[in-house]
């Protein structure tokens, strides 16, 4: 009999993962979902073998399950799988973006004899549903695994060993609480500043139709995030109370100083204050997803006219330059568009630019040690 595992919440996060179970491992991959359009449509989209809307026939005689459902959903089926004969070594997992909670969940499922060690994939998207899921959405970026001082070793290494085979991911393990600490600065926090300028501005706007059609690319660089799921921020806030509060303080705190110094017009202040966080921006490690197999990139500004995409790739294609992915970037101005173009080869890469400028085509890369070494040659 095939070993198994069941996904519970096929959407962006477990979608993704079905896909790279099913791509990378010999495991048959089941769904669960509430949705039965969604499990429709995760069997079309070939993401699971088979699906269910019965949480008792999905996770029968399953070797792994992975809870991916909103973060305010996990501790209701940890509930509902501590009372399902599981089978014997099962490992539960989950996918939720905050850690403490659930953690302390997973003590059900421990006290009835099965293992549960918390996950957080850290890659995503604003998008949702298994219509935006795909097998490398995880690929080299980290994946942090929560286990407790209790949990099985050889558990968390076989969880740990699933999940690299399956995602490509860099597994790292780390204490629930200090894990919450550090996503609420540098995801949850970053998703609420988002989408209260965006409500700000959305006020204005209501009296001055001029403030959203204005909004190029700094806010809209800056804002992305808040077009993600509303149920799902609404969980992940709630759940990371403890975290957020403070986090909250320091940074009205932060606008509080800024308020200030423009009051008394101290041009010192701010300028150092941009100084340091420009220094800060650019010293940040390179995006995990260029290290471990790297990425090229550049971007192209091209006349908003139809067909220019395939312009641009036929070109490319002409020459055997291999491009690995092509995105329209979404700070589209009025008259021009930016296509961001990825290459999985450095010489590709190198090849491109060239070509690109020579029909033309002004090119851009957004990685400073890219673009040097491509303008030495
Ligand atoms: N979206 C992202 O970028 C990331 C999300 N996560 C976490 O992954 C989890 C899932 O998020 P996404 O995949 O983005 O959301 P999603 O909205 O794309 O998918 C959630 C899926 O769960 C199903 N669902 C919702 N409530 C349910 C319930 N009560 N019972 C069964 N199924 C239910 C939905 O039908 C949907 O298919 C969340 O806990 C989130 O915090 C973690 C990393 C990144
Ligand atoms: O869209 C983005 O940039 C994200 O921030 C995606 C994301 C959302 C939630 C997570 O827990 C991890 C990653």
């Amino acid at each position: 009999m095939n070993k198994k595992i069941a996904i519970l919440g096929v959407g962006l996060i477990g979608g993704s993962l079905a896909f790279s179970f099913k791509e990378r491992t010999d495991y048959r991959v089941i769904g669960f979902d509430t949705s039965e359009a969604t499990i429709d449509q995760a069997i079309t989209l070939g993401a699971v073998d088979e699906g269910h809307t019965s949480l008792p026939e999905a996770v029968v005689n399953a070797d792994y399950i992975i809870i991916a459902v909103p973060v305010g959903q996990i501790g209701l089926y940890i509930n509902q799988l501590a009372n399902l004969p599981l089978k014997k070594g099962v490992i539960v997992s989950d996918v939720g973006s905050t850690k403490a909670e659930v953690t302390k969940y997973g003590k059900i499922l421990k006290d009835k004899g099965y293992s549960f060690i918390g996950g957080h994939p850290m890659a995503g998207s604003h998008r949702s549903g298994v219509q935006a899921a795909h097998a490398l959405l995880f690929e080299n970026a980290y994946y942090v695994l929560t286990p407790e001082p209790d949990s099985s070793l050889s558990d968390v290494e076989k969880l740990s060993h699933l999940l690299k085979k399956a995602t490509h991911a860099q597994l790292v393990v780390m204490d629930a609480e200090y894990h919450d600490k550090v996503v609420g600065a540098i995801s949850h926090l970053p998703h609420v500043i988002a989408t209260g300028l965006v409500a700000q501005v959305g006020n204005y706007n209501d009296a001055n139709g001029w403030f959203h059609r204005l909004a190029a690319g700094g806010f809209r660089d800056l804002t992305r995030i808040a077009a993600s799921h509303p149920v799902m921020w609404r969980d992940i806030l709630l759940s990371n109370r403890e975290e957020m509060l403070p986090l909250l303080d320091d940074w009205i705190k932060q606008m509080t100083n800024f308020r200030q110094a423009i009051d008394r017009g101290d041009a010192d202040w701010i300028e150092a204050i941009f100084a340091r966080s420009r220094d800060l921006r650019q010293g940040l490690p390179d995006k995990k997803k260029g290290l471990l197999t790297p990425i090229y990139e550049c971007s192209i500004n091209i006349p908003d006219e139809p067909g220019i995409i395939g312009q641009v790739a036929t070109l490319l294609g002409e020459h055997e330059v291999n491009l690995s992915n092509i995105h329209i970037m979404e700070n589209r101005e009025e008259m021009h568009g930016i296509l961001r173009l990825t290459f999985r080869k450095l010489t590709d890469f190198e090849r491109a630019i060239p070509i690109l400028e020579a029909a033309g085509y002004s090119t851009y890369t957004e990685n400073s040690k890219e673009v040097d070494h491509v303008h030495l040659n």
